[in-house]
Parts: C-alpha cells; structure tokens; sequence
C-alpha cells in the first residue's frame, strides 16, 4: 500500500505590477502559518475527491466541476499516453485560498494536486512537463494560458515565463530584506473577466516602457540594485483599467506611498493588493491600514509576507496532520 500524502502550494502574486503574464512570486506569511490550498493523497477502491476548509462553499457544489478533478483525469491521460498506469485514489482539497481573489487560488490548487500525484506514483514527470500540464489546467479556467502563478507556487521565488518548452521559468534572486503587506479585499473578481477588459493591442509607448521596465528590473536584481528594481515595479498593461474593479484602490495606494512602500500594485487580476516594503514594521502599518480600510466584507485579510525560496511542499500524510 503507497503511503499517504500531502501537498500544500503557497498563495502567489501573479505579474508583480511590471510582468503582466510572464513574472510571478511565492508567498509565504512572516508569523509562520500557511496561505495556500492543501490535496491530500492515499489509496482507494474508486476516484473521490472530499473538499474541506474555509472556502469549500464557494466552489460549484459537483466535485466534476472542481479544477482538482480535472486534474486527476488530465494526469491520467498523461500517464495512459507514456504507457504507465494510475491506480485509484482518494484526494481532499483543503481549500484554504478564496475564489477570485488574486491570490492565485485555482493555481494552488491545480499545483497541489498535481504534486500530490507526481508524487504518489513516483514522480513520472519533470519539473517542466508538470508545468506544461499546470498551465494548461490554469488556462482552462481563465481563459488563456499564463504561468505566473503555477510556476512560482509550485517552484517558489519569483520566477520569469521563459516562453520555451524548457526551461519553462527562470529563477530570479530575491531581496531578502523586502516584505509585503498584502490585503484581500473579500470580494470576488473573475480572472477571465478581468482579462476581458483589457485592450487587446498596446500602443507602441507603452510596449516600450514595459520592455525597459521588465530588462531593467531583471538587471538591477542580479546586481542588487534593489532600489533601481523598485523604481521600475509599474503596471503600465493591466492597472490603468483594473483598477476601476477594485473599490478603495487609489486610497490604499496613496496610504502606502505616504508610508514610503517601494512599490504597490495589483496582485494579479485582483482584489488583493500589494505593497514592497523595507522593514517589516512598515509592512505591518501598510497591511493594518489595509486591513482596516481597504477590506470590504468578513472575507477579507491581510498578512505581511516574504516571497519564500521553495514553493510546493509534499510530506507525509501522518494521524497527527490537521484534518
Ligand atoms: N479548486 C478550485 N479552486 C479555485 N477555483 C476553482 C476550483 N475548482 C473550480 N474552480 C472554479 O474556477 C473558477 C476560478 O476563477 P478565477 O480564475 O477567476 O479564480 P482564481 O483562480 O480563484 O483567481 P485568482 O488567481 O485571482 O486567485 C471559478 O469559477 C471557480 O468556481
Ligand atoms: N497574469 C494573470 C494573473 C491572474 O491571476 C492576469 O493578470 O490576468
């Protein structure tokens, strides 16, 4: 009998204002505790998938529905189609993460899933093949293929869409002295109808600032320039009509300007917010600011994170893991 697993896959920013679709970043809360989805993994007679946790009853009620599901169908055709066979399992989605939230919820889940069963059959697939089935699993949901939230969820850091079969990503090297205030409003935004309103052409002043944006962050990190890295960190692609979804959202960022954050911008396709901190005592007075003024319903959050070097964590399922 295999043993049982579990796979917890952190919360993520997707773009991190200047990389629409191709720049993303893990993360992971200072005081210790998870943010992510979590799947477990063990053996059964038939397929099930159990969903539990703070947001379940937010997902479509038919586990046919769930994105975990598709999952497991989608890893089995894979596996039928490299000749190697997939004995039942019964899977539990902790579904810790909320529904549209910019958090990268459907990503985590998708990750998690997908590692749990990598891992229970022995790991049959690379890091980048995983990352292609992860995509294409993300894309089914938003409405087109974008890997800034798998790859950096699954991979950890903050990772750049490479746009190759392999290597999918390509690690790029942390500040460790930045922390970020993040606040999820509570409120849903879908990622496919926040895709929908952006212009589908970008005129040519634009493509060249975020071309100088993205070469110049990617440079100053590796020289640890951070300062000259922050300067750059504008959403010139999605902000600018995003924004108008997000009520509250000039008024967080006036806050965390006054406050001296880096840098602050949409964490995805939104709600949630971000703002690049140099202490974590600023970080703490952007994210209780937020928390108190940019929340709209008992839903929303806020942490102070730092992007953590490991993403997706597969350990043993024991008697003593929190049901
Ligand atoms: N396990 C799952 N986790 C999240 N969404 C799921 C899951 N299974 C099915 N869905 C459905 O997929 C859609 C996800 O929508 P969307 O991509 O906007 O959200 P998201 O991935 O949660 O957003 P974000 O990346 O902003 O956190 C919703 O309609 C949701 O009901
Ligand atoms: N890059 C994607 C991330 C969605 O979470 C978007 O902004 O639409």
């Amino acid at each position: 009998m295999k043993k049982a697993l579990r796979a917890y896959a952190p919360a993520s920013i997707g773009n991190v204002s200047l990389g629409f679709d191709v720049l993303g970043a893990a993360l992971a809360p200072i005081n210790g505790s998870r943010l992510g989805d979590e799947v477990d993994i063990c053996a059964a007679d038939a397929f099930s998938l159990t969903v539990k946790g703070p947001f379940a009853h937010k997902l479509p009620g038919d586990v046919d529905s769930n994105i975990v599901t598709k999952c497991y169908y989608y890893f089995c055709e894979q596996m039928e189609l490299t000749g190697r066979a997939v004995s039942p399992v019964a899977l539990t989605l902790h579904k810790n993460l909320p529904i549209g939230s910019g958090l990268g919820s459907s990503a985590s889940s998708i990750v998690a899933a997908f590692a749990a069963l990598n891992d229970y059959f022995d790991a049959p697939f690379s890091e980048d093949t995983l990352l292609h089935m992860m995509g294409e699993l993300e894309g089914q949901i938003s409405g087109s293929i974008h890997y800034d939230n798998v790859a950096p969820c699954y991979q950890g850091g903050m990772t750049l869409m490479t746009g190759a079969k392999e290597p999918v990503t390509l690690s790029l090297p942390l500040n460790p002295n930045w922390y970020y205030a993040i606040c999820y409003s509570g409120i849903s935004v879908s990622t496919a109808q926040a895709r929908d309103i952006l212009p589908k052409q970008v005129d040519m002043a634009t493509a060249l600032t975020f071309g100088r944006q993205l070469g110049v962050f990617v440079h100053a990190l590796h020289t640890e320039n951070f300062d000259l890295a922050a300067s750059v960190m504008k959403d010139v692609i999605a902000e600018p009509y995003r924004k108008s979804l997000l009520p509250g959202f000039d008024d967080a960022r006036a806050f965390s300007e006054s406050e001296g954050a880096l840098a602050f911008g949409i964490s995805g396709s939104g709600p949630t917010v971000f703002a690049v901190c140099n202490s974590s005592e600023q970080a703490a007075r952007i994210a209780r600011y937020l928390n108190d003024n940019y929340i709209q319903n008992q839903d929303g959050f806020s942490h102070v994170c730092q992007i953590p070097k490991s993403g997706t964590v597969v350990s043993p399922l024991t008697e003593h893991s929190d049901a």
